[in-house]
């Protein structure tokens, strides 16, 4: 019996942070709490939650995610792309067959701009009508998913969208391995909700098991794990394999090998992406988001400082057991709605790592997040 009462206190509280995660989203999108002067209309569609207004006489809906989805597009002229860069108002196109347009963008996009930050960011994929051999016109973005952004001022900056998943470069040795670290990535990730792939690099310079405790821990909450070595290969077709296709953002701390592994994978990639900051950083592009680098083998990459240490970005401490996988069924079950799983009784995450359910060094890293610690 004294089992069953938790139970139904976290039933009640899953369903309760349900409705509240509801509210707040439809508050967000409340056409009479919105500040322009749209009479937007609310609706919900595939389980996303859209407003269709009209602009400029065509009607456009907005998706959860900002992005804008405008009707019709002609699919006998236009053609599929994935935006690279922006620059200022042109936007550097791939398109499916590998050319590369300099694209306008759309008036009717570019008049809800005004109101509307980004309406094209790196990483968009977008319905292009070429124009000539070299240019064209953005005529549509489609939603957007793997969005890297912060907010500043109480505004979101897009740094990039589209992002398929994240690799969080850590070494075994030279700089020594920092899981308190790998954890900030990854929460982090879960707190954007891209998929985090945790790579152990520099395996060469170790007994390969002596990784395999950590390694275990992070396998076991669902992460996956590859052991590395840009200097010897190992593990690079796995990587190869994992990257192949997809948009992947890079971090870790600096040393750990991040650009030996680009080269690795692909020949001078690293040189490619140097070159595109230190363009950047020159001021030839406008603005400050970031650019995707095609990869051979298809796929791109996106590296820029300020993804590579994204480590607890815009996070709150009461938030972040919420974004450690083992601690989130727990932490329903505590008896105080607000415990900080610290000094408080009748702790679930406590009992639980007193039970070995939690692994003590993961909890112990928790602590430090939610005491603000640097480390
Ligand atoms: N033994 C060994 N050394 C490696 C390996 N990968 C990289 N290194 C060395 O580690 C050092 C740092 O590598 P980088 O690729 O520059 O590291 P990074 O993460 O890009 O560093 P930042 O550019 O500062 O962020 C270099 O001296 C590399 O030669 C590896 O797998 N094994
Ligand atoms: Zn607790």
């Amino acid at each position: 019996m004294a089992k069953k009462k938790p139970k139904v206190r976290a039933e009640f509280r899953k369903n309760h942070d349900t409705r509240a995660r509801q509210n707040d989203l439809t508050q967000r999108f409340d056409p009479d709490a919105a500040d322009d002067s749209d009479r937007g209309e609310r609706v919900t569609g595939k389980g996303r939650l859209t407003r269709r207004r009209t602009v400029a006489g065509a009607e456009v809906t907005q998706d959860d995610s900002g992005s804008l989805v405008l009707p019709e597009v002609d699919r006998t002229v236009c053609r599929m792309g994935r935006v690279l860069r922006v620059q200022g108002l042109v936007s550097i196109v791939q398109m499916e067959d590998g050319r590369l347009l300099a694209c306008a963008t759309r008036q009717l996009l570019k008049q809800l701009s005004t109101e509307l930050r980004h309406v094209v960011a790196a990483g968009d994929r977008v319905w292009v009508r070429p124009e000539g051999q070299r240019e064209g016109v953005i005529e549509r973005v489609e939603p957007r998913t793997g969005v890297l952004s912060r907010s500043s001022r109480g505004r979101q900056h897009l740094i990039v969208v589209n992002v398929d998943q994240v690799l969080i470069v850590a070494s075994a040795a030279e700089p020594r391995i920092k899981p308190n670290l790998i954890d900030r990535y990854l929460l982090t990730c879960e707190k954007m909700r891209i998929r985090p792939i945790v790579c152990i690099n520099k395996i060469d310079l170790v007994d390969p098991v002596s990784v395999m405790p950590l390694a275990g821990v992070y396998s076991q909450l669902g992460y996956d794990v590859l052991c590395l070595s840009a200097r010897s290969g190992q593990g690079l077709d796995a990587l190869r394999r994992l990257t192949a296709g997809k948009a992947t953002a890079l971090s870790g701390q600096s040393g750990v090998g991040k650009s030996s592994l680009l080269n690795a994978l692909d020949p001078g990639l690293a040189l490619r992406i140097q070159t595109v900051s230190a363009e950047s950083q020159k001021g030839r592009h406008t603005t400050t988001t970031a650019e995707l680098i095609p990869l051979a083998d298809g796929g791109w990459v996106v590296d820029t400082p300020g993804i590579r240490q994204f480590q607890l970005w815009d996070t709150i401490p009461k938030e972040l057991d919420g974004y450690f996988r083992e601690l989130r069924p727990y932490v329903s079950q505590c008896r105080y709605p607000d415990c900080t799983h610290t000094h408080e009784d009748e702790c679930a995450v406590k009992n639980a790592v007193a039970d070995n359910h939690i692994d003590p060094r993961r909890y112990e890293s928790f602590l430090q997040m939610q005491a603000g610690d640097d480390f």
